[in-house]
């Protein structure tokens, strides 16, 4: 079994609908899905706010490259073309981590780097895993308390627990 936590993230179009797309996508995989909460950009400022959510998901027969290959085959279903970095998208599925796996492969870079100063993957995956632990960098709960969660905010309205496959 590999179990692998992805971040999804949207500000293009229809966002839930990308992030919908993504958790359907994934299937029977789905283990748990967070809240979705409204973002403010981090990067490049100068663009529409996120929709972001966290995927916990398992499969015996995906490992951590299978993971990314699945990431972006859904970022690809849902139209997204790769121009500006941090710039705006309809659909961006990161690999957060898979089991305890570290790779420092440009391609594939696990942990994902990014994930210890994102509020915006930090706080949906609390809420799913109070007790995760970052590989290398401690427990989220810690993580958290040292990132500001200003401009991250709960979508109370919006549910992606129906979307998932079980
Ligand atoms: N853990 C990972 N998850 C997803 N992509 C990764 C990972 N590690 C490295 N990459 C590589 O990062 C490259 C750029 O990805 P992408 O365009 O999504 O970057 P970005 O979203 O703009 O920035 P960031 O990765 O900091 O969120 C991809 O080609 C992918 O292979
Ligand atoms: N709040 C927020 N900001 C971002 C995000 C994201 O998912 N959420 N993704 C980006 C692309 O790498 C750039 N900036």
């Amino acid at each position: 079994m590999t179990r692998a936590v992805l971040s999804l993230g949207s500000n293009l179009g229809d966002r839930f609908a990308h992030l919908r797309s993504a958790v359907t996508g994934l299937g029977a995989a789905v283990v748990a899905v967070s809240p979705v909460y409204e973002t403010a950009p981090w990067g490049v400022t100068d663009q529409p706010d996120f929709l972001n959510a966290v995927v916990v998901v398992d499969d015996a027969g995906v490992d951590a490259w299978g993971w990314l290959y699945r990431a972006r085959e859904l970022e690809e279903a849902a139209g997204r073309e790769r121009t500006v970095r941090w710039g705006p998208r309809t659909l961006d599925v990161d690999v957060v981590t898979v089991d305890g796996v570290r790779s420092e492969d440009p391609e594939l870079v696990l942990p994902h780097p990014g994930t210890p100063d994102r509020a915006s993957v930090l706080v949906p995956w609390f809420d799913v895993q109070p007790e995760a632990v970052l590989p290398g960098h401690g427990p989220v709960r810690e993580l958290l308390r040292s990132v500001s969660r200003a401009g991250v905010a709960v979508r109370s309205d919006l549910d992606l627990r129906g979307a998932a496959g079980r």
